[in-house]
């Protein structure tokens, strides 16, 4: 017999601790789900995923980033690998198809289900109506079964049961009509809030269907092979010998046909090859860095770039974040590749840090709303605000100008950003251009996100600055 796991969530509040709203406005309190029970489910059952899957969901709707989310839902219920990744891939389909789910949702229920309830249709709704093209990962019914034993397993779900099976039976049986009308709705066909898709169309008139369609196609697993351990060439040969198909995308990258987990990739344990989008791999190449220099990388974690950067040339690189638990991420990528770097922990908008000796190059990978990684990250478009551009924009000037005074005389500093957002790239990049009268070397800008045979990387910004003598 399965044994029984149990999956704990976080804990209501105690009645008399409940802020006292008219029932209507109960949707609007950051949801918090009981704990005080036991889910008795199969911990190998799609009950059991789609449970864990839907509390992630409801967290990421209380503004929780969905990696976070994952963590807590695996932490408190104990889930294996194999349930772990169930549960993942169902969240991610979630959140990819949030827009669709929530129309068909609004069409099929006289009202606004309770958090958990919505949830777990989100994350239903998706496996029975895969992507044109994809196979649907389960069978429909069973994917009716199971979500209804997993709404009846949890109290906060369970007076809805009947109402899960409904709605669900309701969409196999009319689910072209249903579709049809809900994908009128552009957040339902795009599934991106309505600010987001205004604001791809405002910056990209001609390319703004692609750039949502290329930000909901699954991320590909692209490497980047250590020129200090191979070349491209001899380890294409050694993905052959493991059975897996991959192709060059870039002057160090490969591109697995089909992603696997990093525990299956040949030589990573050993530094071969590291996970990092091709896009991401020009920032070492532009950033020209060349044996002895030194070299500041002012937001490091958790380490792609200042890795790369050190696989290229012998220099003498301070990684800074302000993150201490992300540069631990970075020490562990070192570690593993046999690099060094001086880590530190701080602010790059300060200069409390700084030893006084100015740099001969400069990445700056600034905090950004990393709108152009959403592929990768499907709960960002959920998560982020309208407004935090703005707040993301006047940061990273403020790191921008007070790198630029640690930067010698003739040095480059190299601007990133992983947005599509003009406010955070091209805008600032003008704009700080002007403030310090900097020079703009030659770099690719923005680069919208691309999928496809030959050309496959997020969505980044590039910028090169030359300090003059
Ligand atoms: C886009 S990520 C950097 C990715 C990294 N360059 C790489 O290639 O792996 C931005 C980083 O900036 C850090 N950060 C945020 N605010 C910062 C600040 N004020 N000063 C320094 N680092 C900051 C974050 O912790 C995050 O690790």
């Amino acid at each position: 017999m399965n044994k029984r796991s149990t999956l704990t969530l976080k804990a209501k509040p105690a009645a008399a601790d409940r802020p006292k709203l008219r029932a209507s406005h109960h949707r609007d309190l950051k949801p918090a789900l009981q704990t005080q029970f036991k889910a008795d489910l199969k911990p190998d059952s799609l009950a059991f995923a789609l449970l864990g899957a839907a509390n992630a969901v409801v967290q990421v709707r209380g503004g929780t980033a969905l990696p976070q989310a994952l963590a807590g839902v695996f932490a408190s219920s104990g889930a294996s690998p194999q349930q772990r990744g169930a549960i993942q891939d169902i969240a991610y389909r979630a959140m990819r198809q949030l827009g669709r789910s929530e129309a068909l949702t609004a069409l099929m229920t006289p009202k606004a289900p309770e958090p958990l309830v919505g949830a777990l249709l989100a994350c239903a709704l998706p496996l029975m109506a895969a992507a044109e093209g994809a196979a649907a990962p389960y069978e429909e019914f069973t994917v009716v079964d199971q979500a209804v034993t997993a709404a009846a397993a949890h109290p906060d779900a369970a007076r809805a049961k009947g109402m899960m099976n409904a709605v669900l039976r309701r969409f196999l049986r009319e689910r072209q009509d249903l579709l049809k009308t809900a994908l009128l709705q552009p957040t339902a066909k795009w599934n991106y809030p309505q600010w987001w898709m205004d604001a791809v169309r405002a910056a990209y008139p001609q390319d703004w269907q692609g750039v949502l369609e290329a930000g909901n196609a699954p991320p590909p697993l692209t490497l980047r092979v250590n020129a200090r351990k191979g070349t491209v060439d001899a380890y294409l040969k050694l993905l052959e010998q493991a059975g897996l198909a991959a192709s060059q995308i870039g002057p160090q990258a490969v591109r697995l046909a089909k992603p696997v987990g990093v525990q299956l990739i040949p030589g990573f344990a050993e530094g071969l090859v590291s996970v990092q989008d091709s896009g991401a791999q020009l920032a070492a190449t532009l950033l020209d860095a060349r044996d002895g220099m030194r070299v500041l990388d002012a937001c490091a974690a958790p380490g792609g770039k200042t890795c790369h950067i050190l696989e290229l040339a012998d220099v003498k690189l301070t990684a800074l974040d302000a993150d201490p638990k992300r540069l631990q991420r970075v020490q562990e990528n070192l570690d593993r590749l046999q690099l060094q770097a001086t880590l530190q922990a701080a602010e790059a908008q300060d200069r409390g840090w700084w030893d006084g000796q100015q740099f001969d190059r400069i990445l700056a990978d600034v905090p950004c709303t990393a709108s152009g990684i959403v592929r990768r990250h499907p709960d960002i478009r959920w998560l982020r605000r309208k407004s935090d551009t703005l707040q993301l924009a006047t940061l990273s000037a403020k790191i921008l100008d007070n790198l630029w005074q640690m930067l010698r005389p003739n040095g480059k500093l190299l601007f990133v950003t992983c947005s599509l957002w003009p406010q955070e790239s091209e805008a600032q990049a003008a704009a700080f251009a002007v403030r310090h009268g900097a020079t703009r070397l030659d770099a690719p800008g923005q680069l919208l996100p691309a999928g496809g045979a030959g050309q496959d990387h997020d969505g980044l910004f590039y910028a090169l600055f030359e300090k003059n003598a």
